[in-house]
């Protein structure tokens, strides 16, 4: 199992309702004859509660088609509905607040070149009333309208001083966010954006695209389990590691770089050229084949470790399944045509 962040969903319904969702939930696990675990309890019970549209759209269509609710249709339902939905929530609650903190900033800004400009005009009108001559009378009047003055420029001043503390806390909480946006969409063994990451930058990348001006590099490491039997899982992790830096090394600056699952990694490649996509693929391809990885303790050999890449350009009419069935299918025939090689379609 990889490393990852994981989002827990948030159930808030009270003990009355959640007794109520029970009672559902059984007699459904039963008829479709669904194994009672936390999974598949957690699936159903999002179902019965009715919140989250997706899931029960795939539920309904498994049911249909008779599917069995067997252990990898039950995983794939609760990473895809459950898990996804919760961060795809916490995503929409970022970008809530980055809209809160974008409209405080420019207030706090707007008053405080507000407060600004006041305390000047204060300052000056208080040196001119200082150098004015008259008489008894009017002078204590104008001293009184002076300290007054004053007062009110220490006060604007102050208020500078609160607005000035206010944006360094709304730079702290944007700094936050955009940590805690980077933790959810980063893999945590390869510092590559993770698979809900790639299925969000696939999506954006094909919306705003023309057919032939963006390419899908799929890349699988060869014989991996060999490497994780022989050398141990740890070793086969450095390994991927290894190979995710040479990516990122390869790619241009406006690629996106992801591990799509396993030891399976993508780089989505906007702007980019057929030609262009297959050059780096290859270039990655050969600096693999020509490293010689050693274990660290013992500077043992790894053998040569090679990958294989399918490339897949866009075209017309493509959404980010039928592009990544492009790629996927062009890896495929690279490993069945021997491994090692780049093959695009
Ligand atoms: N170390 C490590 N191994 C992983 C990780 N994710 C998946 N694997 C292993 O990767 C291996 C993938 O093996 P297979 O899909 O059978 O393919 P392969 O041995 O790479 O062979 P080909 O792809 O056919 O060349 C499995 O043994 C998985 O356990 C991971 O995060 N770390």
């Amino acid at each position: 199992m990889s490393k990852g962040t994981t989002y827990i969903p948030i159930y808030d319904f009270s003990p009355s309702v959640n007794a109520g969702h029970l009672k559902q939930i059984l007699p459904l696990l039963m008829r479709h004859n669904v194994a009672a675990n936390p999974i598949n309890y957690a699936i159903w019970y999002d179902y019965v509660a009715g919140g989250n549209p997706s899931l029960n759209k795939a539920v309904d269509s498994l049911l249909a088609e008779n599917k069995a609710f067997d252990y990898d249709n039950s995983v794939e339902l609760y990473k895809s509905h459950i898990c996804n939905a919760s961060l795809e929530s916490f995503e929409q609650i970022n970008r809530q607040l980055h809209k809160v903190i974008e409209q405080a900033t420019s207030a706090i800004n707007e008053t405080y070149n507000k407060a600004e400009e006041t305390n000047d005009s204060f300052q000056k009108k208080s040196v001119i009333l200082e150098n004015f001559s008259a008489s008894d009378g009017l002078k204590t009047i104008l001293e009184e309208i002076i300290q007054e003055t004053k007062a009110l420029a220490m006060t604007s001043q102050a208020m500078q001083t609160k607005l000035t503390e206010a944006n360094q806390e709304m730079e702290q909480l944007r700094t936050e966010l955009a940590q805690a946006r980077q933790i959810a969409t980063t893999d945590g063994l390869t510092g590559l954006l993770n698979r809900r990451a790639f299925d969000m930058t696939l999506a954006e990348i094909i919306e705003q695209s023309a057919p032939d001006t963006a390419c899908l590099s799929m890349l699988d490491i060869d014989h991996f389990k060999r490497i994780n039997d022989t050398y141990g899982h740890t070793i086969g992790d450095n390994v991927i590691k290894y190979v995710a830096n040479l990516m990122k090394k390869h790619a241009e600056e406006h690629h996106h770089v992801a591990r799509y699952g396993g030891e399976e990694l993508a780089i989505i490649m906007p702007n980019t050229s057929h030609e262009k996509a297959v050059e780096i693929s290859e270039n990655i391809r050969t600096a693999m084949a020509a490293s010689r990885l050693q274990r660290k303790n013992d500077n043992q050999s790894l053998g040569k470790i090679t990958l294989s890449i399918g490339v897949a350009r866009l075209q017309s009419g493509d959404n980010p399944e039928s592009f990544i069935v492009r790629a996927d299918n062009a890896l495929y025939k690279a490993k069945q045509s021997g491994r090692n090689r780049v093959i695009h379609s």
